[in-house]
């Protein structure tokens, strides 16, 4: 997975507005290896959508460039059009089309192949996805993850160069979506298939991608694997949009060195023996453990995951110890004030 399949570089993206236009989409870069999956993680109205719409072709660059496997696709005067990219797309609303069976809807991107590759293909990508089957299905006869996984067939049909995934879960409850997550990542590693997905579930990014962009109003703050974003976050922005934790002083944990560390809820552990008091202020059952909300000494509220069966009740003390190495000197950004 070294060559690059797809390389933006430096991209904007506007929209028109009153008295001129909005950038929602600066400075942009990223690279995505041959099979490899990315994700831009980010919350609504970040501009995650947009960067697809430009990779797709939808909407032209104001300034930068799009590459796809070595072909520019996008700069500020020249748009490839999007049915000239070789790209396939699975948006949030997969809407099929309701007046063909699963066999019509996954061979519409093939029309132009004899009759025999094209049902070979179909079969072949519907076996892929787990619906032999259904072929001759209409898409109201099947649940909601069923028709995702033809939504998937069909957007795999044509054996694009790119497959570009938005929120492709949204629709479905959250058993469905973990387990498809799961399974369209496997499916996408089976077919060597490079693909960028777009969505606000952090547990979704972490299931699906390689690489994940954090984005915030248009940018990427960090672009990374699930590990390094989690315990090695670049700013507070990460810090504190990926998984659970607080910002704190160092010496409120009796560390050297003063600044501002990041505390994972897992890196304080009840211990008789450990350096750090803290007041035990509430108690919360989250399944196979507890969430306690500790107050430290210097009034700082912290939050730590602890299991087994004596869970220290609200108003005792309790004594911890630090594991991990907390992280320090977490840099302040302009856009940390938001
Ligand atoms: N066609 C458009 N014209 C003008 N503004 C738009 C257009 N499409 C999106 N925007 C604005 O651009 C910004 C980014 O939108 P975008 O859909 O890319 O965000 P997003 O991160 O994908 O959000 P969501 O998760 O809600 O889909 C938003 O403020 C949105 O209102």
């Amino acid at each position: 997975m070294s060559q690059a399949m797809l390389r933006l570089d430096d991209i904007r993206v506007a929209y028109p507005a009153a008295g001129g236009e909005r950038t929602v989409v600066e400075r942009l870069s990223l690279v995505l290896a041959k099979g490899e999956i990315g994700c831009l993680l980010g919350a609504s109205g970040c501009g995650k959508t947009t960067v697809l719409r430009a990779i797709a072709g939808f909407e032209p660059l104001r300034a930068g460039r799009i590459e796809l496997d070595g072909q520019v696709l996008s700069t500020p005067t020249t748009t490839l059009p999007p049915e000239h990219r070789g790209i396939g797309m699975m948006f949030q609303d997969y809407a099929l089309f309701p007046h063909l069976d699963v066999a019509g809807n996954v061979g519409f991107g093939l029309a132009g192949r004899p009759r025999a590759a094209r049902n070979a293909r179909i079969a072949e990508v519907l076996a892929l996805v787990g619906l032999p089957e259904r072929a001759g299905a209409y898409p109201h006869e099947l649940s909601g993850g069923q028709q995702q996984r033809v939504a998937l067939a069909r957007a795999l049909a044509p054996s694009p160069s790119l497959l570009l995934l938005d929120e492709p879960f949204s629709n479905l409850d959250i058993d469905t979506r973990e387990h498809l997550a799961a399974e369209l990542r496997a499916i996408l590693r089976r077919t060597g298939t490079t693909a960028l997905l777009v969505t606000h579930d952090q547990a979704e990014a972490f299931a699906m991608a390689d690489a994940i962009g954090v984005m915030h109003r248009g940018r990427i703050l960090q672009w990374a694997d699930a590990q390094t974003l989690y315990r090695a976050p670049a700013d507070r922005f990460v810090a504190g949009f990926v998984g659970r934790g607080c910002v704190l002083p160092a010496g409120a944990l009796g560390l050297p060195g003063g600044g501002e560390v990041l505390l994972r809820p897992d890196q304080l552990v009840p211990d008789d023996n450990g350096a750090i008091r803290a007041e035990v202020l509430s108690r919360i059952f989250r399944g196979p453990q507890h969430v306690l909300l500790l107050r430290l000494p210097g009034g700082e509220v912290v939050e730590v995951d602890v299991s087994g069966n004596a869970i220290p009740a609200p108003g005792t003390t309790l004594a911890l110890r630090l594991v991990g190495v907390p992280l320090v000197a977490l840099p302040r950004r302009e856009v940390d004030a938001s």
